[in-house]
């Protein structure tokens, strides 16, 4: 590097600020200052945190692109290459971390190392250090921008979503049982893609309320801000875990499946009405709470026979069939007898002990199955003896399945449809759908579409020009 103009053709000419862009960590415009008399180059990041395993460390933290935009955020993760002590025009010195990235100023790209310093008011998100400074660069102190200018209109561009780079993320799956196939399957899959994945017991978490910071806590220290939350949140412990989620909510993070979402999709009562006022086809579905009017109950869903259904059931246990009214009168009296809640719901004979399960991921179906009963039984679940092969659905299937999703918000969901002569019919939506059977039966790697989802949505937005963001 050659200060002042000694040189008659300077191969690379740097003015005293020059912009430049961090492609690799998502930054497309910043200015930079270039700073001689500094031998690291720094980037003033903040939120500093390092994460994942002690063998690989890396860390996370955001960038400020644009003075005086506080509003605008890049969150950015790098491997560490190194821990420096740095000595600052002021004198201070400070434990920065190092990381290495690609730098890009006019035609030129290179790699540097820049150390990360939190420190607010400083007009360069960015200095430039010798040491980044190829032997051919001439800085011409008396200059400004001797390289081709840039433009912070890119943070409000669209392109922004584009250019982000990929980036380690660091997730939580929120899973009380981190040894079955699908919260393995979510760790093993995100720990390929480079991502640090942390499986959280649900029941485990505890909380401060606070108005000022909402904070979730676990096993005595407080959890990370994560990049995202995947809820695998077992039917036992629904209130506490929309609880938690409800906490990740508050302070951004992207969950898959919202605490809403979740709660409404396990009420059955209320998973039906929201499927109503969304139009979507499901089967004549009835409920009362008062013994006088099973016999209107009855009618309601066309007479029998017709499914009693219990609103705490899972895996089909408390479904019933009544052939005959008689029959359904006293499964009626039964369940309330025993002061159980239960839905009556018309048989759909067609479907013929079978049902498909749509798994939706973002917008879109990603696989089906269909789930066939035992011998005889009317119920397909695979806990009750049925069994589980791919199958093509038709493309109203397909609607109504993305539709049902969207209409909890889920953006991973298992539909369960009932091929009925009227069309398809949604039973029912879960927001913890298991990928065993689906992944098996489908041959795909549904943990890695899931993924795919969730490195699309936590990238940047485009910013639009100065409103501010909350
Ligand atoms: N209205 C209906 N008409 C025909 N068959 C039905 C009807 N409702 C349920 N079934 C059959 O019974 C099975 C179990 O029903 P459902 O899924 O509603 O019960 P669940 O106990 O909530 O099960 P899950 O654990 O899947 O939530 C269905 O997969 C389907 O095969």
């Amino acid at each position: 590097m050659i200060t002042g103009t000694a040189l008659a053709e300077p191969l690379f000419r740097l003015g005293w600020e020059e912009w430049v862009a961090l492609p690799g960590l998502g930054l497309p415009a910043m200015k930079a200052k270039v700073d001689t008399g500094a031998r690291t180059s720094a980037l003033h990041a903040f939120d500093i945190e390092p994460f994942g395993p002690a063998s690989r460390p890396k860390v996370r933290f955001a960038v400020h692109p644009i003075p005086g935009r506080e509003d605008l955020s890049i969150p950015c993760s790098a491997e560490i290459v190194d821990r420096r002590e740095v000595t600052s025009s002021n004198g201070d010195s400070e434990w920065r971390f190092v990381i290495r990235a690609e730098i890009e100023v006019g035609d030129r790209r290179w790699p540097i190392e820049l150390t990360l310093t939190h420190r607010g008011g400083m007009a360069y998100r960015m200095l430039l250090g010798r040491q980044a400074l190829g032997e051919d660069v001439v800085v011409s102190p008396g200059e400004s921008f001797c390289q081709p200018r840039l433009s912070y209109d890119v943070y409000h561009t669209s392109e922004m979503r584009q250019v982000a780079p990929a980036r380690v993320l660091r997730i939580a799956v929120l899973s009380r049982e981190p040894h079955t196939y699908s919260t393995s399957r979510l760790v093993a899959e995100g720990e390929a893609r480079g991502h640090v994945v942390e499986v959280i017991d649900t029941a485990r978490c505890y909380m401060a309320l606070d108005a000022l910071a909402p904070e979730v806590h676990y096993d005595g220290t407080r959890l990370p801000r994560y990049d995202a939350i995947i809820p695998r949140i077992g039917a036992s412990v629904t209130s506490y875990g929309t609880a938690v989620i409800r906490q990740f909510e508050t302070v951004g993070t992207y969950c898959v499946n919202g605490s809403d979402g979740i709660t409404a999709s396990r009420d059955k009562l209320h998973a039906h009405q929201i499927l109503a006022r969304h139009r979507i086809g499901m089967p004549t579905t009835a409920f009362a709470a008062s013994p006088k009017d099973t016999n209107n109950l009855i009618s309601l869903v066309g007479g029998a026979p017709l499914i009693v259904k219990l609103l705490e059931s899972t895996q089909g246990k408390g479904v019933v069939l009544a052939e005959t009214k008689k029959a359904a009168e006293s499964v009626i009296s039964a369940f309330r007898g025993l002061k159980a809640s239960f839905l009556v719901q018309h048989f759909i004979k067609e479907a013929a002990g079978e049902d498909i399960r749509c798994l939706v991921v973002g917008s879109k179906v990603v696989a089906a199955m269909k789930r066939t009963g035992a011998e005889g039984d009317f119920r397909s679940n695979l806990h009750q003896g049925g069994h589980a092969d791919a199958v093509r659905i038709t493309r109203a299937e397909r609607e109504i399945a993305v539709k049902a999703a969207r209409a909890f918000r889920l953006n991973l969901a298992g539909v369960d449809l009932l091929r009925s002569s009227d069309g398809p019919k949604v039973l029912e939506v879960n927001s913890s759908p298991g990928l065993e059977g689906i992944e098996k039966a489908s041959g795909k790697n549904i943990a890695g579409l899931l993924y795919d989802e969730i490195e699309k949505r936590v990238r940047p937005l485009p910013v639009p020009k100065g409103r501010r963001r909350k």
